[in-house]
């Protein structure tokens, strides 16, 4: 049953299909032509995608599963290397696809395998976290991390279509949960703030993975994501404090750089709570918005369980790290900000003294 059906129309246009019992469609997805499909899976979506191979089969696509490693240790050059290898001994030509069914760790390797091999085959993502429904399995980027920082490689390249099984999320562990709805809060914060409202007004109706309030915010997360990605696919229209794509990178710069620093133990979401707080304050700090914006970020994250704090001690490490950052150019780094609710702009080099006063303002001894 198809709750909703979000279009994204950048180059190749294709929909993110949100509903139950969705599993069955995707060997017509995978497509009429193609005579092979890998299947790449983590181990806890074993049965997942023992379930979607049995459906690959009986529509004749042979299915060539690929077990890879859980979370963020599938998103290295090793991994990515080996899955090349499968296909490579199992003969994959341009008329045989890749499926990515799991977490955000997994739909992003997916993407990078099915965007490198032989230069792009057909990706049909299947996204089974929260936070992959409503961000990682959408918009075409793809990647995985180096030792120098994160989805440091990587290519944006569009899947033929993305299926939401809100069912799955059903034995997903809470901390995945709130780990996504930081993404879905993000949506809220730069571009729909009705979510932000929903949130606050039941957040454990927010965390009922069977209920209705959730499967209204994966849809508006959902919708949120496509129009940005409709509109700059290839995240190239910033123009000065103008922002495109890079909006959806609300929280992220430092966010990512705790990630690394924690060496991948924090979860995204969690990174990125933290890291949207940061940039509230850097904002508030910049005179761009009251503090009333900013304690929101904070109620909210912290309503739903989520960190907005980190070690006072790491602010050099994090500084060095947040560098990486691909919206920095030079020298100078580039966060997003707001000018005001759902108002994304861009802050190019901040003076040190602010961005130490915003770290301070989220560092803990
Ligand atoms: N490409 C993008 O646009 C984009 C956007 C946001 C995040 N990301 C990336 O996504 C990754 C994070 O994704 P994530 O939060 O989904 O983490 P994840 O992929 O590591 O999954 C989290 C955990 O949940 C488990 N899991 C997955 N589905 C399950 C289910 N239905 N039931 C029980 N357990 C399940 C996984 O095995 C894993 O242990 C990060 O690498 C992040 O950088 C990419
Ligand atoms: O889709 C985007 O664009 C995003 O920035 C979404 C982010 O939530 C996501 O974490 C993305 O992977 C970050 O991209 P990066 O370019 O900063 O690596
Ligand atoms: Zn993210």
């Amino acid at each position: 049953m198809t709750v909703a059906s979000v279009r994204v129309s950048a180059d190749d246009p294709y929909d993110v299909v949100i509903g139950h019992h969705l599993h069955d469609r995707i060997p017509a997805l995978v497509g009429d032509g193609v005579r092979r499909a890998a299947v790449l899976h983590p181990p806890t979506m074993l049965d997942a995608a023992e379930r979607v191979a049995h459906a690959l089969t009986a529509a004749g696509i042979e299915p060539v599963k690929v077990d890879v490693p859980d979370g963020e240790a599938a998103k290295t050059a090793q991994v990515a290397a080996r899955c090349w290898s499968v296909l490579g001994s199992a003969g994959f030509t341009r008329s045989d696809a890749v499926v990515g069914i799991g977490g955000g760790s997994t739909t992003d390797l997916a993407g990078f395998v099915a965007a490198t091999w032989l230069r792009g085959v057909r990706l049909v993502t299947v996204p089974t976290t929260l936070l992959a429904m409503v961000d990682a399995a959408v918009g075409g980027k793809t990647g995985i991390n180096t030792p120098e920082g994160k989805n440091l490689v990587g290519a944006f390249y569009e899947p033929a279509g993305v299926i939401c099984d809100l069912d799955t999320l059903v034995s997903l562990p809470v901390p995945e949960l709130r780990s996504g709805l930081a993404e879905v809060v993000k949506c809220g914060f730069i571009a729909d703030p009705e979510i932000l409202t929903l949130v606050e007004t039941d957040p454990a109706a927010a965390l009922d993975p069977a209920g209705p309030v959730l499967a209204e915010l994966v849809r508006r997360a959902v919708q949120v994501k496509a129009t940005v990605v409709s509109a700059d696919l290839r995240e190239s229209t910033s123009v000065g404090t103008r922002v495109g794509r890079e909006a959806l990178n609300y929280g992220h710069t430092l966010g990512h750089a705790i990630e690394q620093h924690e060496q991948y133990r924090w979860r995204h979401g969690e990174a990125i709570s933290t890291g949207m707080v940061f940039v509230a304050e850097l904002a508030h700090r910049a005179g761009l918005i009251d503090h009333q914006l900013v304690a929101r970020h904070r109620d909210l994250l912290t309503g739903l369980g989520l960190p907005t704090t980190y070690r006072a001690d790491a602010y050099e490490d994090l500084r060095a790290l947040m560098a990486v950052d691909k919206k920095s150019r030079g020298a100078t780094l580039r966060f997003v900000v707001l000018h005001g609710l759902a108002r994304p702009a861009i802050l190019a080099g901040p003076e040190p003294e602010l961005l130490a006063a915003a770290y301070a303002a989220v560092s803990r001894a």
